[in-house]
C-alpha cells in the first residue's frame, strides 16, 4: 500500500510515469492508502487505482474512434432509433429560476424531504446508465465509472447514482472533492464508503489516467444552481473533462456542469448522455449527444399543471421516459 497527496503526485514525475506505464504493461493492480489532501480540503478514504484483471482494453484495440456512433468503451449507442423515445417537442424547458421553484415548492407544499426526492432522482440516472451502457459491456476493469459529485444537491443525485451503480454490478469510483458537511450527505458518502466505493482525493492531472482506468464518467458536479463561470476549484476538473469527453464519454445528471443552465456553453464539456429531472432545463436544446433522458417521477399532476409541464408518459413502472434527440431542432424549446 502507498500514500499518495494530489501534491505528492503533481510533483511526482516518476509517478506519473509509472501509473501511465502501468497501463501499457498492463500491470495488475496498484492501490493508495488513506491519506488528508489538504489542497482539497477533505479527507479521503482511499484512493485506489482501478485493477485490471485479465488484458485491458485500449481505445485502438477495441473499435475505430468514432464519436457519434460508437462509444470508445465498446458500446454502440443508438439514436433515435429507440421507438420507445418520445419527442420532446411538447415539454416545457425550465429556467434556472422556474426548476427552483418548484424544487421549493415540491419541498414546502407537497412535503417531500429532499433524501426522498434525491433517492429516486438519482436512481433513475442509475437507470438510464444502464440502459444505455449495460455494465457487462464495458470493458475497463470490471464495469469501472468514476463519479464526479459537487458540493450542491445534484453531488447528492451523484452520491445516490453510485450507490446504485455499484449495486447494478458496476464498479464506481467517486471524486468529491468539496463534501457537503449536512448529515445527509455525510450518510449518503458514509452508505458509499460501506459499499467499499472508494474516493479519489484528488483529479489525476494526466487525463491518459481517465481514459484507461474509467468506462465512463458520470458527472454530478452541478445542477440548476449553478451560476457561471466556474469558479477557480472547479476550473481544471471541467477542463479535464473537456480533454477526455471524446475518449470517455460523459453521462450528466440535470445539466451539464459548467453550463448556463439557459444558455449552455459551446465551449463547455459535451456529454453523450443526458438525463433531465423533473423537467428538461433550457439548456437541454444545446444537448448534441446522443441520448438523453427524463428521470425523476415525482411530480405530482398538481404541480405539472401549474408549471404547464407537459410530461410526457412513463413507459410502465419505469423511472426513466428516453427523449427523442433531434439536432435539427436544438434550439427550439
Ligand atoms: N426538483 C428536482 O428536480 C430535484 C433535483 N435535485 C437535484 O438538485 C440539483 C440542484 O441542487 P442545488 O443544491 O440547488 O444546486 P447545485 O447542485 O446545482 O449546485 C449548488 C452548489 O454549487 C455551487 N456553485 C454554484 N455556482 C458555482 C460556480 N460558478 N462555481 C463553483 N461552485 C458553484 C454552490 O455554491 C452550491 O454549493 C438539481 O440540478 C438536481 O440534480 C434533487 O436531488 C431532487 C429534487
Ligand atoms: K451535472
Amino acid at each position: 500500500m502507498l500514500s499518495i497527496s494530489r501534491a505528492a503526485y503533481s510533483a511526482n514525475t516518476a509517478l506519473r510515469g509509472s501509473i501511465a506505464s502501468e497501463v501499457a504493461a498492463q500491470i495488475k493492480s496498484r492501490h493508495f492508502s488513506s491519506h488528508t489532501d489538504n489542497s482539497w480540503g477533505i479527507v479521503a478514504n482511499r484512493f485506489v487505482f482501478p485493477t485490471n484483471s485479465g488484458k485491458l482494453a485500449t481505445e485502438s484495440s477495441l473499435l475505430p474512434p468514432f464519436r457519434g456512433f460508437t462509444s470508445p468503451c465498446g458500446v454502440r449507442l443508438t439514436r433515435n432509433l429507440n421507438t420507445m423515445a418520445v419527442d420532446a417537442k411538447d415539454l416545457k424547458y425550465l429556467g434556472q429560476e422556474e426548476a427552483q421553484q418548484i424544487d421549493q415548492e415540491l419541498f414546502n407544499e407537497y412535503l417531500f424531504s429532499v433524501d426522498q426526492l434525491m433517492e429516486l432522482a438519482g436512481y433513475s440516472c442509475a437507470v438510464a446508465i444502464a440502459r444505455c451502457y449495460p455494465p457487462e459491456s464495458l470493458k475497463k476493469d470490471h464495469a469501472a465509472v468514476l463519479v464526479c459529485c459537487g458540493p450542491g444537491n445534484n453531488g447528492g443525485d451523484g452520491l445516490v447514482c453510485a450507490r446504485h451503480l455499484k449495486l447494478f454490478g458496476y464498479k464506481p469510483t467517486l471524486f468529491y472533492p468539496k463534501q457537503n458537511n449536512k448529515p445527509l450527505f455525510k450518510g449518503l458518502a458514509m452508505q458509499c464508503e460501506r459499499l467499499d466505493i472508494p474516493t479519489l482525493s484528488f483529479f489525476p492531472t494526466d487525463p491518459q489516467c481517465i481514459v484507461d482506468s474509467f468506462n465512463l464518467v458520470v458527472d454530478a458536479l452541478f445542477g440548476f444552481s449553478y451560476k457561471p463561470p466556474a469558479r477557480p476549484e472547479f476550473v481544471g476538473v471541467l477542463d479535464s473533462l473537456k480533454a477526455i469527453q471524446d475518449r470517455v464519454p460523459i453521462c450528466s445528471i440535470d445539466v451539464p456542469s459548467g453550463w448556463d443552465v439557459e444558455q449552455g456553453n459551446p465551449e463547455g464539456i459535451q456529454p453523450d448522455l443526458l438525463i433531465s429531472l423533473t423537467a428538461p432545463k433550457q439548456c437541454a436544446t444545446h444537448f448534441k449527444g446522443l441520448r438523453h433522458f427524463l428521470g425523476g417521477r415525482f411530480i405530482p399532476p398538481g404541480l405539472e399543471q401549474k408549471y404547464g409541464l407537459k410530461l410526457p408518459p412513463y413507459p410502465g413502472t419505469d423511472p426513466v421516459v428516453e427523449l427523442k434527440v433531434s439536432h435539427a431542432e436544438a434550439g427550439t424549446p
